[in-house]
């Protein structure tokens, strides 16, 4: 089967919180009749990101075109989940058109990239493109670097260079995996230190890449997909500390856990214990939703380092229990029970 033939699928990937799942969406708004089957991994077993896509109830987008890998890393579980997924998707009696994946904040998207040379999967489907989402105030406020040492390592641009922080490895990963770099949450920085982080970004990159600027994922279809670069062929051009790690990867870093939520009366009490928990917790990521009083929509809440967002997404689904979650990703040895206590202690009227 010639490539031409092959079905276009497009990875993104980029940090926790960066705006993935905001881009998505906006992508799957603008598809234009587009059949787009979207396979989304979250690290943690509760999906919140599926959840957050099917919310949005887009005309033309069926429930079933978002398939949900949750519980653990897609890196680690190419073979058992990914694939299958995969070969189920194309053996549809209509297969879509594209593919979205969306990879979990802290995956290293080369193990990835590698399953798409399993055959019965190359025999279909070419990688189009790998978009990396960079969460732009993130990365200029330095959580990706460990000390200035190792920051001046990493301008070397040597993929080997072993990092304090955990988190300095996968956004380099992500970064060197990518056909196109989005510079995200443009909206929070001022001109001169948005022009600081491209050229900072772009001394970062090893290979030509386009960088292009973006608010809440507003980027046109027609620039994300179609870049036909056929990265299944391109790998070693892609350099990724997995490489190093044979196979195993450090997933240790890492942990999530969900906290069930009583109903509140507000928005506020429950965004004042989300500040008072990453406040005083090394928290990476929050998202969920609860439940307020009298409300039949669900509020949904998404914490990313301090910033805190809260909407009404959709009704409670008819029958369902109306119980708040919200799951809690950060480095491993996160106080579990404090942050429980904090989030899920009794509401006072
Ligand atoms: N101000 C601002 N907020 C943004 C932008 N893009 C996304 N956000 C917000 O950032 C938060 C995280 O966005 P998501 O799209 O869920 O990020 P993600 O990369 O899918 O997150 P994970 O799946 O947890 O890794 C949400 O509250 C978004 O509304 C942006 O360009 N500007």
């Amino acid at each position: 089967m010639s490539t031409m033939a092959k079905i276009p699928a497009t990875v993104i990937t980029g940090f926790l919180g960066a705006g993935k799942t905001t881009l998505v969406r906006h992508l799957l708004e603008r598809a234009g009749g587009r059949r787009i089957a979207v396979i989304v991994n979250e690290f943690g077993e509760t999906g919140i990101d599926g959840e957050t896509l099917r919310a949005c109830e887009i005309p033309g987008c069926a429930e079933t075109d978002i398939v949900e890998l949750a519980n653990g890393c897609l890196c680690c579980t190419v073979a058992d989940e990914f694939l299958p997924t995969m070969e189920a998707l194309l053996d549809r009696p209509q297969p879509p058109e594209h593919i979205v994946i969306e990879t979990s904040g802290l995956a290293l998207p080369k193990p990835l990239l590698k399953a798409f040379g399993w055959p019965s999967v190359r025999a279909r489907v070419t990688v189009d493109g790998v978009i990396a989402v960079v969460d732009g105030p993130a990365v200029a406020a330095g959580r990706f670097a460990d000390d200035p040492v190792a920051v001046a390592q990493q301008r070397s641009a040597d993929i080997s260079v072993e990092h304090d922080n955990p988190l300095a490895e996968v956004y380099e990963d992500q970064l060197q995996a990518a056909d196109l770099v989005v510079l995200n949450k443009a909206d929070l920085l001022d001109e001169a230190s948005f022009a600081r982080l491209q050229e900072e970004i772009r001394t970062q990159l090893t290979r030509a890449v386009k960088l292009l600027p973006a608010r809440h994922g507003q980027i046109d279809p027609a620039v994300l997909l179609g870049l036909g670069a056929a990265a299944e062929d391109d790998l070693a051009a892609r350099p990724s500390h997995h490489d190093a790690m044979d196979g195993a990867h450090e997933h240790d870093d890492f942990e999530s856990f969900v906290v069930a939520i009583p109903e509140f009366t507000a928005p506020e009490p429950l965004l004042e214990r989300l500040a008072a928990a990453t406040a005083a917790h090394d928290i990476l990521r929050l998202k969920g939703f609860a439940a307020l009083r009298g409300k039949p929509m669900r509020l949904a809440v998404q914490g990313v380092g301090p910033r805190l967002q809260h909407y009404f997404d959709r009704p409670w689904q008819p029958g369902a229990a109306r119980q708040g979650q919200i799951v809690v990703i950060g480095r491993t040895g996160l106080d579990r029970a404090a942050i429980a206590a904090t989030l899920a202690a009794p509401v006072r009227d």
